[in-house]
């Protein structure tokens, strides 16, 4: 049983609302959710369009301030110094700059985590490796295409090698040579034993990636689930059926 200062992630009560205009009340988007993330687990967050996947993972990098509720990353509270530090993150649209090369990219992104040297040079390579960009380390990024932009984005996420990955819709644009070498090098992270916690649409993906599911609708938590053999058994479909299922009798 995971509490407050064992979970790799701990979400209690979240509330997050936005405000679009100074003339309407703020809307909320994520209501009262609570949910624990154990060190070395992978957990699925899935919920259709619009449910606060993003907003919830915005609130656990603390680039959000929830109206209520608690966040903490290995103990300490989201948006922290000591919180960052262990996470490495993919957004759900990461933007470089298109005159940097990956390897100036990393370096760019090292440097904030105050890496350098030799090191950050070498884990870098490494990394490129590792995603499938050998060979593209020095070429600008105005010449990568969608897919090798997300291959970058992973290989920022892991720099610094984070306790807890967030990656929100890891594999779109990727094609599905890519998506295997993706799942693949997750399946790699996760058995160093770095918790993983994503957002995904890619039911295929999931099933075969997760220990568990996390189902959200309208900023609320649905469902959660193991993921047995009957989840996992077949092209996706069964977990795919529980998803639509689910998320009709919610509705
Ligand atoms: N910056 C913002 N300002 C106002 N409303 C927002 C903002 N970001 C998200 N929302 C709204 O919050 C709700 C939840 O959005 P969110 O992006 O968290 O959902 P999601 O589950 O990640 O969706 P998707 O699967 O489509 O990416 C949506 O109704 C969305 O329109």
């Amino acid at each position: 049983m995971q509490d407050a200062t064992s979970a790799a992630l701990w979400i209690e009560r979240l509330c997050v609302s936005y405000r679009t205009s100074a003339l309407q009340p703020p809307r909320r988007v994520v209501h009262e959710l609570s949910l624990a993330v154990a060190p070395g687990e992978v957990v699925g967050f899935l919920g259709p369009n619009g449910a606060g996947k993003s907003s919830t993972i915005k609130a656990i990098l603390g680039f959000l301030t929830p109206d209520s509720g608690q966040v903490r990353v290995f103990g300490q509270s989201a948006g922290t110094p000591a919180a960052k530090q262990r996470l490495g993150y993919l957004p759900e649209v990461a933007l470089y700059y298109p005159f940097l090369t990956p390897m100036e990219t990393l370096w760019l992104y090292g440097k904030l985590q105050k890496l350098g040297g030799r090191e950050l040079q070498r884990e870098s390579y490494d990394l490129l490796k590792r995603v499938g960009l050998e060979g593209y380390e020095k070429r600008p990024l105005k010449t990568f295409s969608k897919g090798m932009q997300q291959r970058l984005g992973i290989a920022q996420a892991l720099l610094g090698s984070p306790d807890l990955l967030v990656l929100d819709e890891v594999t779109s644009g990727v094609d599905p040579i890519g998506r295997r070498h993706l799942r693949e090098l997750l399946a790699e992270v996760r058995a160093r034993g770095t918790t993983i916690f994503f957002s995904s649409h890619e039911l295929d993906e999931v099933a075969q990636l997760c220990d568990r599911v996390l189902l959200i609708a309208k900023g609320r938590c649905l469902d959660e689930r193991r993921m047995d053999t009957a989840l996992r058994a077949g092209i996706g479909s069964p977990l795919e059926d529980y998803f639509v299922t689910t998320i009709q009798k919610a509705a």
